[in-house]
């Protein structure tokens, strides 16, 4: 494929989805990454050597990854042109190579472009936002038994307010359809009618169904022992308490769930393992004091976007911040990893900050990829260079005695301890 700046590399191949959405890795595959903007620049090349020195060390030289610059946000603007933000053939690169990762990218609050991040996993349909949130033996917690945070969240990833149907307050669209809101639906509730900002929230049933699909269908693969239906369907009846009612569906019909002393917890048995799974409901704000009062209740999380948005920065304060929290966002065949962190503006080009959390998120990559001895190493990486005490500003503020790191230098600790 041609394309206008993005420079495939000679050596690589692409990686194949098969009919049943297994993957075929070749030796040498070829991966796009966006650097990202703030700390982007920071936190992708320790990522990379890191990748690149457990891939080399866990096949001995057998496989390689053939990394593949693709460009979003500011770069963007200046490879292209200053208003090309996300370039079209960024999202073809994306899915036609099927596994990628990238640093975060600016969304400026109020006007200008809307997020970048959100119209990638829009654009590709990336439903799933997978992340998991565990503690690294040593690292700095705010609780006290951080070792009982061990949850994976699946937020959903193209619905609700992220949706982005939103109107301006005071624009002619707001009006129009406050207007017909007020006139033509019988509603009376808005309390002031001018000068409303108005948004739309929209939850199906089809896209409920697959998020919680896929969490469910996680808990039985790695014989997790419940699933919690995160939602606010007290307040949002048709919405967040649909995301709810459907969930528990897909639990009965598609795993044959049943009900539990009457309801409306349900459980199955694991078809591998036998284990019975619970799949249960939290609304979320009590879910939001649950994490820290009792965390080792809580395993598998399947929530709506913005609930999954506020859950995973809240649980990764939990096991380190999010310096160190790793994330996916997965359709059925395309992969893009990411940091679960923003650009961090404050920071950007002092080989400062954590670059834990893309790491991690290249480790996931990797194990989706099939390439698990790699991604163990990284895993006894991270653990070796945190007991160690060789850690970025983030966790050496808070810990006794520990050694002061830059990002590069964190990465080569890493990568030391993979042994
Ligand atoms: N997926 C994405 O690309 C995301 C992009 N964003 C975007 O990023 C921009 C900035 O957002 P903001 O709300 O400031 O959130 P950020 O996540 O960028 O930063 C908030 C704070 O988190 C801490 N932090 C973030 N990353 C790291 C790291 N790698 N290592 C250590 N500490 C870290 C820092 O805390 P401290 O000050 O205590 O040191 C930082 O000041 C916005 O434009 C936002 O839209 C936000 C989230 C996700
Ligand atoms: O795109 C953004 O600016 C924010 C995204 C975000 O906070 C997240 O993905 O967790
Ligand atoms: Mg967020």
């Amino acid at each position: 494929m041609e394309f206008q700046h993005i420079c495939v590399p000679s050596t690589g191949e692409k990686i194949q989805v098969q009919e049943d959405f297994s993957l075929l890795v070749p030796d040498q595959p070829i991966i796009p990454f966006i650097e990202g903007d703030g700390i982007g620049v920071d936190v992708t090349p320790p990522m990379q050597a890191v990748v690149d020195a457990a891939v080399a060390k866990a096949y001995a030289g057998q496989r390689k990854i053939a990394w593949m610059q693709v460009y979003a946000g500011e770069k963007a603007t200046q490879v292209y042109d200053k208003d090309t933000w996300l370039p079209q053939e960024t999202l073809t690169a994306i899915k036609d190579y099927v596994v990628s990762i990238k640093g975060p990218l600016t969304t400026p609050v109020g006007g200008g472009i809307r997020s970048l991040n959100v119209a990638l996993r829009q654009e590709l349909d990336l439903y799933v936002c997978q992340r998991p949130v565990r503690w690294f033996t040593g690292v700095p917690s705010p609780v006290k038994n951080p070792g009982d945070v061990d949850m994976v969240i699946f937020r959903e990833n193209s619905e609700d307010i992220y949706a982005g149907v939103e109107w301006k307050a005071g624009t002619p669209e707001a009006d129009k359809l406050i207007k017909f809101l007020r006139e033509e639906m019988g509603v009376n509730k808005i309390r002031f009618t001018e000068e409303c900002g108005i948004g739309i929230k929209p939850v199906s049933a089809q896209g409920t169904k697959r998020l919680v699909r896929k969490a469910l269908q996680y808990a039985v693969d790695n014989d997790r022992s419940s699933v919690t239906l995160v939602h606010k369907g007290n307040i949002m009846k048709f919405t967040e308490g649909a995301f709810k009612d459907w969930g528990y569906q897909v639990a009965a019909e598609e795993f044959g769930a049943e009900l539990l002393d009457g309801g409306p917890w349900m459980q199955f048995a694991n078809p591998n393992t036998g284990k019975q799974i619970i799949v249960k409901d939290v609304i979320a704000d009590a879910m939001l004091q649950q994490i820290l009062l009792r965390p080792a209740e809580y395993d598998v999380i399947a929530t709506l976007n913005l609930n999954g948005d506020y859950l995973s920065d809240a649980l990764a304060a939990e096991v380190g911040g999010i310096g160190i929290a790793p994330g996916a966002n997965l359709s059925d065949s395309v992969a893009m990893f990411e940091a679960t962190h923003g650009t961090a503006p404050k920071y950007a080009g002092q080989d400062k900050v954590n670059p834990g959390s893309l790491i991690l998120s290249a480790e996931m990559m990797l194990r989706h990829m099939g390439w698990v001895e790699a991604a163990d190493l990284i895993i006894q990486g991270m653990e070796g260079a945190i007991a160690a005490k060789t850690v970025t500003y983030d966790f050496e503020r808070l810990m006794e005695g520990a050694e002061l790191l830059s990002s590069s230098e964190f990465g080569a600790a890493v990568i030391a301890h993979m042994d």
